[in-house]
């Protein structure tokens, strides 16, 4: 903590009493110590250097300031300064690093605004929308606040649709640290070369980098730092790793999950999509649901994902936490892989119908047996037929991943407000500190307890030091330290006891789960939720707030479940104690179909069934 301050509340804060009214109205008793510092200069109108860790409820540290200058100017008097020759000047922007945080911060202005509801209004712009139709809806709906990933910002500021030179007031860069790892810097220059520099700016970020130090010194003038040491979450986040093989890995989380040793909801990360649906199918064969967030679906779907989510109505969710690079590079290897099958199978048929022509030719030479060459050509003709159906299927299948476009501005995994994560689980280690930082985040929120589990390969070892130790240093020297055991993270053994026993049916199931399987049920999944995501759609046109809790966490291969797998039979446990309910429900539906079986016996024994009236 850089300056010395006294507690206030909300009411004591001197922030307009609507807004104190809709803090009450979300539960929030007290400021966080973040908001208690940022709180008072805000207010007063300085530029703030907001530094704090994940979860700590940073966005309302800005986010309220900005509201209360927005309600101390009349409505009339922006919204007639706001359009100037058919350009849009806003009164204030908000940058953020993904279109889920476009849409989050969006979210938390109208909770924040519930009782000033036609007084604020506040509009986040996607690249999914035609920039025509952007413009028409700034120029009609006029927002006062825009709220924008840096490249779309920059795109309607190059084609002189937003202009931030004449009336800016308030500009606040959200995530900035996640701004310069997803690559944005570019855009980010142009914006602040172009804009008006006596607006009030909020730089907010729960980490440190030199790009942020830089953009510090540009924009902020006198800023007061607002720097948290947190105490007393050090309490709440416990942070574990543990060696494992590859394949152990899912024996591991299998074992943790069926003993109940892994708390849920559970956020799992992995790098890669093919994983995370191998995975999936993985816990599908045992019954256990999960749900697969990733950058092909629809963004509808991830919406009603992202929301039931955190509404609690799945447990288990997989994340693909990859670098931007990296997604370009799967999009063209998998289309690589789909044209050599392609062409392995264009040669396969050439061959075939050489054969064919061939065997045509035989049989031509044959005395009377045409009737034989019709038959051969009948077959041929449908073996022809079903290859082109087969073919034809799985070029749309194809299509459909080409297709499918990746979303640039992505990035769910980081910054998004998930609700009560009891667990967080690094399936795959992260490639570097800040993304570590970034995921561990998504647990112990707003002063809850969570517990971050992280598995490394003996090949990662070195990054898992590395990343321990910087995380130690990093919430040192920024004087916020998240953890117990001066900020490390704990090292437990691998449990080879409790889990060996399961390992011979966890590497049948593994086996079983080939890569074509693992490509069907991609294909699968991404045909479902694009069916769901029309559904959603016409949902949302009639209840605009609402969400239905559409099943995301259905099962791709239900078939392939084998019930057996459930029952977890006694000597899988050796001489461990057995936990509770494991067994219970085998127990009552044995118990259940005892009962009918003795019923149905009795009703067909005439003897036992005849009444006498
Ligand atoms: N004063 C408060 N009292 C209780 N809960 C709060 C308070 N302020 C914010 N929260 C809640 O804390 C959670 C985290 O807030 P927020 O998303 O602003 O954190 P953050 O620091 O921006 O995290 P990240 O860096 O991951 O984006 C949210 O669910 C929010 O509703």
């Amino acid at each position: 903590m850089t300056e010395e301050t006294t507690p206030i509340t909300f009411e004591t804060s001197g922030m307009d009493n609507r807004l104190v009214s809709a803090c009450n109205r979300l539960g929030w008793k007290f400021p966080t110590a973040i908001q208690q510092l940022s709180l008072s200069g805000g207010l007063a109108g300085k530029d703030l250097l907001i530094r704090s860790r994940t979860g700590s409820g940073k966005s309302a540290s800005y986010l309220l300031p900005i509201l209360n200058r927005l309600l101390k100017t009349k409505v009339s008097q922006r919204k007639s300064s706001q359009i100037i020759n058919n350009q849009f000047h806003p009164f204030g922007i908000i940058l953020v690093p993904t279109r889920e945080l476009c849409e989050q911060v969006e979210k938390q202005i109208e909770e924040l605004s519930y009782f000033c509801k036609n007084l604020v209004f506040a509009l986040h712009i996607i690249a999914d929308i035609p920039i025509q139709t952007q413009k028409t809806r700034l120029i009609s709906q006029i927002p006062d606040i825009v709220i924008s990933t840096p490249t779309r910002l920059a795109l309607l500021m190059k084609q002189k649709i937003i202009v931030l030179k004449e009336n800016l007031q308030v500009c606040a860069i959200d995530e900035a640290d996640l701004i310069f790892t997803f690559g944005y810097s570019e855009d980010l220059n142009h914006i602040v070369t172009h804009m008006n520099r006596i607006c009030q700016f909020y730089l907010v970020s729960a980490t440190l980098s030199t790009e942020i130090e830089e953009m510090e010194k540009l924009v902020l003038q006198n800023p007061l730092i607002c720097n948290i040491k947190e105490t007393e979450s050090n309490k709440l986040l416990t942070q574990m790793a543990i060696k494992v093989t590859e394949d152990d890995k899912f024996l591991l989380l299998y074992v943790l999950l069926r003993l109940g040793q892994l708390q849920t909801k559970a956020l799992i990360f992995v790098n890669d999509l093919n994983k995370s649906y191998r995975l999936k199918l993985f816990l599908e064969r045992f019954s256990i649901s999960s749900v697969v967030l990733n950058n092909e679906l629809p963004q509808n779907t991830r919406n009603s994902i992202l929301e039931n989510f955190n509404r609690g109505n799945f447990d288990i969710m997989i994340a693909i936490d990859e670098n931007i690079e990296k997604k370009n590079k799967i999009i063209k290897s998998l289309g690589g892989d789909e044209k050599k099958k392609d062409n392995k199978k264009n040669k396969t048929k050439k061959k075939s119908k050489k054969e064919k022509e061939k065997n045509n030719k035989n049989d031509g030479d044959s005395d009377g047996e045409e009737d034989n060459n019709l038959t051969n050509e009948k077959q041929n003709e449908e073996l022809d037929e079903k290859f082109l159906k087969k073919k034809q299927k799985k070029k749309k299948d194809q299509e459909l991943i080409q297709n499918t476009k990746k979303d640039e501005e992505f990035g769910v995994v980081r910054g998004f407000d998930f609700k009560k994560i009891k667990t967080v689980v690094n399936f795959d280690i992260p490639k570097e500190t800040t993304s570590y930082i970034h995921r561990i985040g998504r647990t112990s929120r707003a002063g809850e307890v969570g517990t971050v589990l992280t598995f490394y390969t003996l090949d990662e070892q070195d990054t898992m030091i590395e990343i321990n130790k910087k995380v130690q240093k990093e919430f040192q020297q920024k004087t916020m330290q998240i953890v117990p055991n001066n900020n490390s993270i704990i090292y437990l053994p691998f449990p080879e006891k409790k889990v060996s026993t399961f390992r011979y049916r966890i590497n049948n199931v593994l086996n079983s789960i080939t890569k074509n399987l693992v490509k069907d049920a991609r294909i699968k999944e991404i045909k479902r939720e694009i069916i769901n995501s029309k559904k959603l759609q016409s949902h949302f046109k009639k209840a605009p707030n609402d969400l239905i809790a559409l099943r995301h966490d259905l099962h791709l291969q239900p078939n392939q479940i084998n019930k057996n797998l459930t029952f977890l039979p006694n000597y899988l446990f050796q001489n461990q104690k057995v936990p509770e309910g494991v067994h219970e429900r085998k127990r009552k539906k044995k118990n259940r179909k005892k009962k009918k079986t003795h019923k149905k016996r009795r009703r067909n024994n005439p003897l036992k069934s005849f009444r006498v009236d």
